[in-house]
C-alpha cells in the first residue's frame, strides 16, 4: 500500500512510498513503518520519534505541536483516535460483523457466549478479550483483555482471512480511553453493568463511566445497534445516549423491553428461566447457574438479535451452551462430597455475584477463598471482603496477583473489611484449608483468578492454577 492511499494531503513523491506496516513502540519500528507516538502513563512516545525515524518510519502520528523531522507528520490532537482510523485503512478488511461488549463484568462471558450462539447458528465465528483469540478450533492468549491497536486490528485482520464472518470483541474501559480497539466498524455494542474498579486509573465512577460510555457516542456505526442490560442504576444513562445517537435499542433482563426475564428458578445443574419476547412468555432451560450467568446470555442473545440472528435459533442454541473457563467452573468435589467452584470475581459486585450464585446450591455453609491484586484499585480492597464477610459462612483471605506490592500489605488493606477473616497468604495453602474444612453439602469458592495461569509476584509470572489445585487439594 502507498503512502497516497492511507494519507490524501501528501504530494510529491512521498506520496508513492509503500507502507510496510504499523507500530506504537519504537523498537518493533522498521524501514517503512508508520509510527504512534503517544503520551502514556509510563512513556512519553514522543521521545523516541527521533530514534524511529532512524529506524525507517516515514510517517509519525503525534499531537500538532510536536516536532517531527525526516518523515511526514500527520497531526492530530487525538493522536491514538487517528493513528487507530489510518492503520484500520492498512490492515482491513475485517469480518463483516463485529461486535464489542463493554462493563465492569461480564464481558468475557458475554463475547464468549456470542461466539458460541454464531456457531451453532452456522458461522465461522471468533471472540476476542481476556482469554485471547477463540475459534472454535484454536484459543491464543494475548496477555491483555484488549491488547494495543496494532495487535487488535492485526488479529481482526488475520481472522478474516481464515474465514470467520462473525467476531465479538471485549472493549475495556482502559481499551476505550486509549482508543486500542477503533477504527473498524463496529456494527453493535453492549453495556452489561457498572461498579466500582479500576479508580485507579479513571479516577472517579463518573469518569470510568464516560470511558465505558464512548462505544455507544463514538465507536458503533451511526445505523448499528445497542443491547443493554436494563436493570443496572447506570443504564438509564446508556439507553438515553443509545436514543440520543438513534442507535436501534435492544433490552434485556427484569425491566428489558425486548428480552424481558419475567422468572429465574435456579436447578442442580443450571436454571429455568421464563422471558418475555413480542409479548409472549418463552422457557429456556440455561445449562449454567447464577444470575450473573442468565444477564450475560442475555445480552449475548440481543447481540445476535442485533446482527441479524433468529429469536427461535437463538433460544434452541442458549439450550446447549458450554461453560465459559473460569466463570462458576465446578474444579472438584472432595472426599466429603463437598464441591469446590473457580471463579473470576475480583471486583465487589463480582464476588457478590458470585456468591449469590452458589447459595442457592448449598443449605449449608458456604467458604469462600480471595485475594485482591497488586497495582490496581487498592479502595475495592475492603469492599471486597465486606461483601464476602456478609455473604460467606467462612472467608480466608489469601494472595492474588500482588505485582509490585507487598502481599501482606494488600491483605491487610483486605482484612480491614472483615476483621473475622483467616488469613493464609501462600494461595495452595489457603485453598487447602478451605478444601479440608468443607465437610458434606458445603460448598467452596476460589474467587479472582478463573482462567488465569500464573501467580505474578514482582515482575515474574509463577505458574498457578486454581482448578489444578482445587483438584490436587481435594484428592
Ligand atoms: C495503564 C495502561 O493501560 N497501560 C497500557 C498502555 O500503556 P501506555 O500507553 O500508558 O504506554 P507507556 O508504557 O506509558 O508508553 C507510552 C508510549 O510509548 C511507547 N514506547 C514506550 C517505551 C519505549 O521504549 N518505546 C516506545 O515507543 C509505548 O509503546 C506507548 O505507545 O498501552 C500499552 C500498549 O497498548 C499497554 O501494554 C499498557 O498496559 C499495561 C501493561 C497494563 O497493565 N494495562 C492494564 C491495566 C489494562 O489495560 N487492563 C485492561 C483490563 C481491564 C479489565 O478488563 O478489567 C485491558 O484492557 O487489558
Ligand atoms: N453480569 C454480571 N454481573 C455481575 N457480576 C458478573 C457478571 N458477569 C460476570 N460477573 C462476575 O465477574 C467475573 C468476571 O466475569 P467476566 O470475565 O465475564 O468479566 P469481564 O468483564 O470480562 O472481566 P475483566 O474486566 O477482568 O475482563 C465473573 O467470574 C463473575 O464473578
Ligand atoms: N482485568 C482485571 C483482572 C483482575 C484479576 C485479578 N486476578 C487481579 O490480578 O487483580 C485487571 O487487570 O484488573
Ligand atoms: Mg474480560
Amino acid at each position: 500500500m502507498r503512502v497516497k492511499h492511507l494519507i490524501e494531503t501528501v504530494e510529491g513523491s512521498a506520496a508513492d512510498v509503500s507502507v510496510t506496516g504499523f507500530a506504537i513502540d519504537h523498537r518493533k519500528v522498521a524501514p517503512g513503518t508508520v509510527f504512534g507516538a503517544f503520551k502514556g502513563a509510563r512513556f512519553n512516545g514522543e521521545d523516541f520519534i527521533a530514534e524511529a525515524i532512524a529506524s525507517g518510519a516515514i510517517a509519525v502520528v503525534a499531537a500538532p505541536e510536536v516536532k517531527v523531522e525526516g518523515a511526514i507528520h500527520v497531526a492530530d490532537a487525538e493522536p491514538r483516535q487517528a493513528f487507530a482510523r489510518l492503520a484500520a485503512k492498512f490492515f482491513a478488511p475485517f469480518p463483516d460483523t463485529t461486535v464489542a461488549v463493554t462493563g465492569t463484568n461480564g464481558k468475557t462471558s458475554t463475547v464468549e457466549l456470542t461466539r458460541q450462539l454464531w456457531r451453532m447458528a452456522g458461522f465461522h465465528a471468533a471472540s476476542i478479550g481476556t482469554l485471547g483469540v477463540t475459534t472454535a478450533d484454536d484459543q491464543v492468549s494475548t496477555g491483555l483483555t484488549t491488547p494495543d491497536i496494532v495487535t487488535f486490528l492485526s488479529n481482526m485482520a488475520g481472522l478474516k482471512k481464515e474465514g470467520v464472518t462473525h467476531a465479538a470483541f471485549e472493549a475495556s474501559s482502559h481499551g476505550l480511553s486509549q482508543y486500542r480497539t477503533e477504527g473498524l466498524p463496529v456494527r453493535a455494542g453492549a453495556f452489561t453493568n457498572l461498579s466500582r474498579d479500576h479508580l485507579d486509573y479513571h479516577g472517579t465512577m463518573e469518569e470510568y463511566f464516560a470511558a465505558k460510555l464512548r462505544l455507544f457516542t463514538d465507536v458503533i456505526e451511526p445505523d448499528g445497534a445497542a443491547v443493554v442490560w436494563a436493570d443496572d442504576i447506570w443504564s438509564t444513562k446508556v439507553i438515553d445516549a443509545v436514543k440520543a445517537r438513534g442507535l436501534r435499542l435492544i433490552s434485556v433482563g427484569e425491566t428489558g423491553e425486548t428480552l424481558r426475564l419475567l422468572d429465574r428458578t435456579p436447578t442442580a445443574l443450571g436454571q429455568t428461566l421464563i422471558i418475555e419476547v413480542d409479548g409472549k412468555p418463552r422457557e429456556l432451560k440455561l445449562p449454567l447457574i447464577g444470575a450473573y450467568q442468565a444477564a450475560n446470555s442475555l445480552v449475548a442473545a440481543g447481540l445476535v438479535i442485533a446482527t441479524g440472528g433468529s429469536v427461535d435459533q437463538v433460544f434452541t442454541s442458549l439450550a446447549r451452551v458450554a461453560p465459559v473457563r473460569g466463570r462458576l467452573e465446578r474444579a472438584a468435589i472432595n472426599r466429603a462430597g463437598a464441591p469446590a467452584y473457580v471463579d473470576y470475581a475480583h471486583t465487589p459486585d463480582g464476588l457478590e455475584a458470585a456468591i449469590q450464585a452458589l447459595r442457592p446450591h448449598t443449605d449449608k455453609r458456604l467458604i469462600v477463598v480471595f485475594g485482591a491484586g497488586g497495582d490496581r484499585d487498592t479502595g475495592k480492597r475492603p469492599l471486597m471482603a465486606e461483601v464476602a464477610a456478609r455473604l460467606a459462612d467462612h472467608v480466608i483471605v489469601t494472595d492474588d496477583n500482588p505485582r509490585s506490592e507487598d502481599p501482606a500489605a494488600i491483605r491487610r488493606d483486605v482484612l480491614a473489611g472483615a476483621p473475622k477473616a483467616t488469613e493464609i497468604g501462600d494461595r495452595r495453602s489457603a485453598i487447602a484449608a478451605a478444601m479440608a474444612e468443607a465437610g458434606a453439602g458445603d460448598i467452596v469458592l476460589v474467587a479472582g483468578k478463573g482462567h488465569e495461569q500464573g501467580q505474578i509476584v514482582g515482575d515474574r509470572i509463577l505458574p498457578f492454577d486454581d482448578v489444578t489445585v482445587v483438584r490436587e487439594c481435594a484428592a
